[in-house]
């Protein structure tokens, strides 16, 4: 029995074409929708008993699920793409993230031809497990103060790796702790006593015979993370080196070169491209943003119209909760972000492509609107995501609490995307840096790509909002003009206030709350408008392109609504302008309302990769509970193991003194 029907019914788009809308193409579609339903079908990839099991089994567990999927890979010669979406819907982190994710990037963007040729053949076969070792005890986002060291010795030809202090032992890598058989460890380049810089080197952590280490390497786990399961199932770990010796041709050498008799050698290749797998790992982490507030919003969504409380008239049914104005102005923007992000990552994919094409051709004038668009975009999805999953599960009352709404270990394995890969104020301070030199080159440079509009900013500086009415509010010129002028004067009133510092390192100092704030305002922008430019394209399907139009504008007017002290301080808009704008999202929400249940169909998860009783397709969400319930070791017997040696003894006790 389908709970959701009627919902289902109410909607007024093709959600079949809005499927493909959200996957990017039919193909795309057809792609993760065979995938989806292939590790929907494995038995090995059950994973609701994930949260009750110790960290070994756990970790035995994934073990197991990993060889399973390399298995099918292998035996279904799937392609690259395929093997993506198998890893996504299998939905447990694991040891092979890192070596596909991070390991084998680093060596293709940092790696020579020869070592290339070398490494990757056997990292892509898994003849070799890899990680990406930088982070350490004592430092992680300041990449320049790592201490692990690689001192290169003439007479032998050869790095010796060390770890000189407690705090430069390598601390968080995933992967490190007891499955890597090699890394790419980041550490300072040391040849004749100088300091050359940080650099990657590839170095053997185990053997290959027995996967002990090798003689001079501690290594092993740093310990149980937050949260059951979750990200438990990933091995981050700890590593040491005394002085363990490395061929030259494992320091990742496309860079900078050192040559047999210890002389550097520089190739044309800027020193920022050593921070380059941080690029491309930042722009997949973009899209994870919007898989799992999907996600999130999914369970909310289907949950919030099965749920009902108050409002019964005359015995009839209570009211869905997903009626109530309060659950739709905190659900609904979310809704609108989770495809707000889908949009703006397939562009971020695209503008990272043609960064990746250029720097193979050594062309490297956009890498830094490729950092500042990846570290913003990043910073921004990934707090709006950890923190609207949150938000999903208090919508979902006091059963989004169950492990069984699939909330708890959502959150659990999604909030430190807020961290890795770059903390999320610092990723944001380095778009600020990029900000205040947009600003500063005016003069003299046209400002390009996402900052373009800079170079409007005389008359995004002058010229006030026209809006009159609500209605007016649904116009996209004016929506991104209200943008662009917020996020112009803040980054113009940021730089003055700069200017009045001596010191200018000082004065970013100072204003470093500000400048978060100015690089957020610039991220909201990029967002918006490309929400706005998808709806440029030919999307094709009854109904689709409206009710994506309606999500833009609810995704628009709820930053606006949310930041409306930067419009109003700003000058932009007057207070009237602003509650207008609150206006026309409350008449937004009711245009999602009907649409609600089939918006979040279209993501098309499956109930596995959900993983949510309250979340299932077909609204069965009370049985259901109810039948988990009993599933629970707990429930195994009627009385549990403890009562007759912990609990009876008191009982008998107050029996006893009741009786004097
Ligand atoms: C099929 C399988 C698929 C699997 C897919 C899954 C993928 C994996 C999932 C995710 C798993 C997560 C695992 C997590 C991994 C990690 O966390 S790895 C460690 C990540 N660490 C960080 O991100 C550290 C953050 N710190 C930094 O990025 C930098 O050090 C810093 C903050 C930017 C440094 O600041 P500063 O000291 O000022 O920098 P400098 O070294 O002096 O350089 C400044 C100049 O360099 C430019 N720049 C900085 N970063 C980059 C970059 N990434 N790319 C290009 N350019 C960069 C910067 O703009 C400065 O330029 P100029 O102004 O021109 O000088
Ligand atoms: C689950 C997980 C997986 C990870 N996987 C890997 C991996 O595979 N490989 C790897 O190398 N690393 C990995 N890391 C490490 C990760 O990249 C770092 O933790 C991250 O870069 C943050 O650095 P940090 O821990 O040094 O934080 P810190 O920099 O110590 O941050 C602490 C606080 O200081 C603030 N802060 C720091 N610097 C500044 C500044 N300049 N201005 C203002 N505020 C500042 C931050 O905002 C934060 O609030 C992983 C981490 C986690 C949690």
């Amino acid at each position: 029995m389908d709970y959701l029907s009627d919902e289902r019914k109410k909607s007024d788009f093709d959600v079949e074409a809005m499927k493909v809308a959200w996957a990017g193409s039919i193909q795309e579609f057809q792609l993760s929708d065979r995938m989806a339903k292939l590790v929907a079908n494995d038995p090995v990839f059950e994973k609701f008993t994930r949260p009750m099991l110790g960290r070994k089994e756990l970790l035995k567990n994934t073990l197991r699920k990993s060889a399973h999927a390399w298995k099918l890979i292998i035996d279904l010669r799937l392609s690259e793409e395929e093997a993506k979406w198998l890893r996504l819907y299998v939905d447990e982190p694991a040891y092979t993230d890192l070596h596909w994710g991070m390991f084998i990037p680093a060596i293709e963007g940092q790696g020579t031809e020869e070592q290339k040729k070398k490494w990757l053949p056997l990292a892509k076969k898994m003849q070799i497990i890899g990680c990406y070792a930088q982070t350490e005890l004592g430092h992680g986002s300041n990449v320049q103060g790592l201490e692990t060291t690689a001192t290169f010795d003439t007479r032998t030809d050869e790095f010796i790796m060390h770890s000189p202090t407690l705090t430069s032992s390598k601390w968080w890598p995933g992967g490190l702790g007891k499955l890597s058989t090699h890394a790419v460890v980041y550490a300072r380049l040391i040849v004749g006593g100088q300091f050359h810089g940080v650099h990657g080197f590839i170095v053997q952590l185990r053997s290959l015979e027995d996967h002990s280490p090798l003689p001079g390497i501690t290594v092993g786990d740093i310990g149980l993370k937050f949260g059951n399961g979750a990200y438990n199932t990933m091995d981050n770990g700890v590593l040491r080196f005394d002085h363990v010796r490395i061929p030259r041709n494992q320091m990742l050498m496309r860079v900078s070169q050192v040559t047999k008799e210890g002389k550097i050698m520089q190739s044309d290749v800027p020193r920022q491209l050593i921070y380059g797998t941080m690029v491309y790992v930042r722009q997949t982490i973009v899209a994870d943003a919007s898989k799992a507030l999907s996600r999130a919003v999914c369970i909310a969504t289907r949950y919030s119209a099965v749920r009902r409380q108050f409002g019964s008239r005359d015995g009839g049914p209570e009211t869905q909760v997903i009626d109530y104005k309060t659950q739709q102005s905190r659900l609904f923007p979310l809704l609108a972000s989770a495809y707000a992000f889908r949009f703006v990552s397939e562009w971020l994919k695209s503008l990272y492509l043609d960064v990746k094409q250029r720097l193979e051709a050594n062309e490297f004038s956009t890498l830094p609107e490729a950092h500042a668009c990846t570290a913003g975009l990043k910073s921004l999805t990934t707090t709006a995501t950890a923190d609207g999953i949150e938000e999903c599960r208090k919508l979902c009352g006091g059963h989004g609490y169950l492990v069984s709404s699939g909330l708890p270990e959502l959150f659990a394995v999604y909030i430190p995307a807020c961290t890795y890969e770059g903390d999320n104020v610092v990723l944001m301070l380095q778009v600020a840096r990029f900000l205040v030199k947009t600003v500063s080159e005016l003069g003299h440079k046209k400002p390009v790509g996402t900052t373009a509009y800079m170079g409007r900013v005389a008359s995004l500086m002058q010229k006030n909002s026209a809006v009159q009415t609500a209605e007016g509010w649904l116009n996209p010129g004016a929506v991104v003009e209200a943008f662009e002028s917020r996020a112009a004067r803040m980054a113009v009133r940021c730089a003055q206030e700069l200017a009045k510092f001596g010191n200018p390192e000082e004065g970013f100092a100072e204003l470093a709350v500000d400048l978060v704030e100015v690089a957020v305002s610039h991220c909201q922008l990029i967002v918006v408008t490309k929400f706005f430019e998808k709806l440029q394209q030919d999307i094709p399907g009854k109904g689709v392109k409206e009710s994506l139009e309606v999500l833009c504008y609810v995704y628009a007017l709820f930053l606006l609504h949310k930041h409306q002290g930067d419009f109003l301080a700003t000058g932009y808009l007057t207070p009237k302008q602003a509650s207008l704008a609150n206006a026309q999202l409350r008449t937004l929400y009711s245009k999602v309302r009907p649409n609600a249940i089939a918006l979040v169909d279209s993501f098309s998860y499956t109930d596995h990769y959900l993983g949510s009783i309250l979340g299932r397709y077909d609204g069965n969400v009370y049985p259901k509970l109810y039948e988990a319930a009993w599933e629970d070791p707990l429930n195994d017997s009627d009385v549990i193991d403890g009562f007759h040696q912990y609990v009876q003894p008191i009982l008998k006790q107050r029996l006893h003194s009741a009786k004097l």
